[in-house]
């Protein structure tokens, strides 16, 4: 049997000395000029980005809204096939989370890549076809970074704790199997450090830091558990650069943020 998600994770992360997760986010309308003739050109862009990025990265993070349609889900096997054969693990960000024999069809996901994120709102069941996949890891949301992230997610309950505490109380309750992680934003570094609090063994990912102005530093001080977790970069590493040296822009900005990062890391 593979071994189990975190530890795969964790040996990545000492083999190249990184948390980097790289969002591969291709949106359509900023692909360089030169790649928009290929057969699929998000594929193209990953692939390069990949050659590129690939030294610094713990982990691949292709979100799935950008590759839901005929040629975007090819791009997406290419893309997870690609990063396979260098190593890296692949988180798909999908946010799924449904009904019981829907849940069931979303967990296939899972039969491709290493990991996954997951919306907890319809409760423990819908997570249940995740979580029992023993040798991969499930991201639960938790305290997103966009600004509405405290709309509901902040909002106190009877008992006075606010909503995400109770998700991450939860999440520590389904991880029986040790392959449950939070998704908690940089953008809210106090929340990030209560979160942490509270629960001190789930591995982190912390999106938000590059282009959503996030905290590197509270990334890395409370996103990591005994060193495993990941911060991640989508735009600000992809389209880092523009033209035909993209990818170089792209590798250089993966390089800088995995030194940033390692700044705070305490080994
Ligand atoms: O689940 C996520 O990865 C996620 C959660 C969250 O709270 N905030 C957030 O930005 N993300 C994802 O992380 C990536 C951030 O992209 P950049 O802002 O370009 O770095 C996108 O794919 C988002 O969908």
């Amino acid at each position: 049997m593979t071994a189990p998600f975190f530890a795969r994770l964790r040996e990545r992360i000492d083999r190249v000395d990184s948390v980097v997760s790289v969002g591969l986010d291709p949106d359509p309308a900023r692909l360089p000029e030169h790649l928009r003739e290929h057969d699929l050109p998000r594929w193209a862009f990953n692939r390069r980005i990949i050659d590129a990025t690939h030294e610094h990265a713990a982990c691949y993070k292709p979100n799935a809204a950008f590759y839901e349609d005929p040629d975007g889900w090819r791009a997406l096997r290419e893309t997870v096939a690609y990063a396979h054969g260098k190593d890296v693990p692949v988180l798909l960000d999908a946010k799924r989370g449904d009904i019981g024999n829907t849940a069931r069809q979303y967990a296939k996901l899972l039969d491709d890549v290493d990991a996954i994120t997951a919306n907890p709102y319809l409760g423990r069941d819908s997570l249940d076809p995740f979580l029992s996949r023993e040798d991969k890891g499930v991201f639960v949301l938790c305290r997103t970074s966009n600004p509405g992230g405290s709309d509901l997610q902040d909002l106190e309950l009877a008992s006075g704790e606010p909503l995400y505490e109770r998700v991450a109380a939860l999440a520590d309750l389904w991880n029986a199997n040790g392959n449950v992680g939070l998704v908690v934003g940089a953008t809210a570094p106090e929340e990030l450090e209560r979160v942490r609090e509270l629960v001190p063994d789930l591995p982190f990912l912390v999106p938000g830091v590059g282009a959503q102005g996030g905290d590197a530093e509270a990334a890395v001080e409370h996103g990591l558990a005994d060193g495993t977790g990941l911060v991640n970069s989508s735009r600000g590493i992809i389209f880092a650069g523009e033209g035909e040296t993209f990818d170089r822009a792209a590798g250089q900005a993966a390089k800088r943020l995995k030194a940033r990062l390692n700044q705070y890391r305490s080994g």
